[in-house]
């Protein structure tokens, strides 16, 4: 029996899963070492459900120094089929207002210095990310936004780019303005290579993005600070909680098939039988094939 069925990656400012039930701190032991905290593990409307903050409880570390390749591993290792990414990111759009909400479907990677695969060492895959976003899994965000009430005009914006940069530092405005002109919707430096990574693990990804500024491209509006940032964020974190809420009860409902869960039946080259035994700690984890239904 798994022992979650989805995952929330919980990013700025969103470092708890309020409602769980029966919640315990899990170690995981992973092939690239510790997660970036404890993984939280309980129910939520009766569905397994592990919580991640992304950054660590206290937020201590750097996107680059997010053990990006743990945090998926440790989670597909417990069985988790869906993740539920939540994140802060800077408006490169007018109509995209701060505290607005955006469900990206595409992204642009411009990280330097992340590990962005499982595979090497002996063991060779090329999972597509065409379509990065499990669009399955963008609708379930997208019902729970419209289910749930905000004492704001809070909008959702589907789909749109979301091009992940470096840091810590935000942007210079040439850049802003370049990431503009690439036709990018939102700025932000977490989701790349977590989403890849998602896709290698076979697990269907997607992201409740949530504007907290214009980055530093507009005119009228002062460039973005990580005070204003959070300050922002802040205001949006119950929300969050509520949409995630409810986008888990629809999916642990529907439990969507999602291309993403037979990403490596057409991405793996390498055959299973050739691996050598420390690829094969890494990669075999991933390969579960157990039904969805069965593992709940
Ligand atoms: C404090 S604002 C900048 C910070 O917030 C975003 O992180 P996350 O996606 O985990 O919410 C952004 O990518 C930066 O890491
Ligand atoms: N302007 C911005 N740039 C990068 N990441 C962000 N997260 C929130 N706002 C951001």
């Amino acid at each position: 029996m798994a022992k979650a069925l989805i995952g929330v990656i919980g990013g700025s400012g969103l470092y708890d899963m309020q409602g769980l039930t029966g919640a315990r701190e899990l170690q995981i032991e992973t092939p690239f070492g510790p997660t970036s905290d404890a993984i939280v593990a309980g129910r939520l409307h009766g569905i397994p459900v592990a919580f991640l903050a992304r950054h660590g409880r206290g937020h201590r570390l750097i996107p680059s120094e997010v053990p990006y390749r743990a945090n998926i591993h440790a989670l597909r290792q417990l069985g988790v089929r869906y993740i539920l990414s939540l994140s802060a990111v800077g408006s490169l759009r007018e109509e995209v207002r701060p505290l607005d909400m955006l469900i990206p479907d595409q992204f642009i990677d411009l990280t330097r210095r992340r590990e962005s695969t499982f595979f090497g060492q002996g063991a060779v895959a090329h999972v597509s990310m065409a379509d990065p976003v499990c669009p399955q899994v963008a609708d379930c965000l997208a019902r729970a936004f419209h289910a749930t009430q905000s004492d704001q005009p809070i909008r959702l914006h589907r789909g749109g780019t979301y091009v992940c940069i470096e840091g810590p530092q935000f942007s210079t405005r040439a850049e802003s303005h370049w990431y503009r002109a690439m036709g990018a919707s939102v700025i932000g430096m977490t989701n790349m290579p977590e989403a890849k990574l998602a896709r290698e693990a076979q697990i269907a990804y997607a992201t409740l993005a949530m504007a907290t500024d214009y980055d530093c491209w507009h005119e009228r509006e002062a460039a973005v600070t990580a005070e204003v940032a959070i300050a922002n964020l802040q205001q949006n974190a119950a929300r969050a909680q509520r949409i995630a809420a409810e986008a888990i009860r629809l999916l642990g409902e529907d439990l969507p098939e999602s291309a993403a869960h037979s990403a490596l039946a057409s991405g793996l080259v390498t055959p299973v039988e050739a691996l050598s035994a420390e690829a094969a700690a890494v990669i075999k984890p991933l390969l579960a094939t157990t039904g969805i239904a069965e593992e709940t």
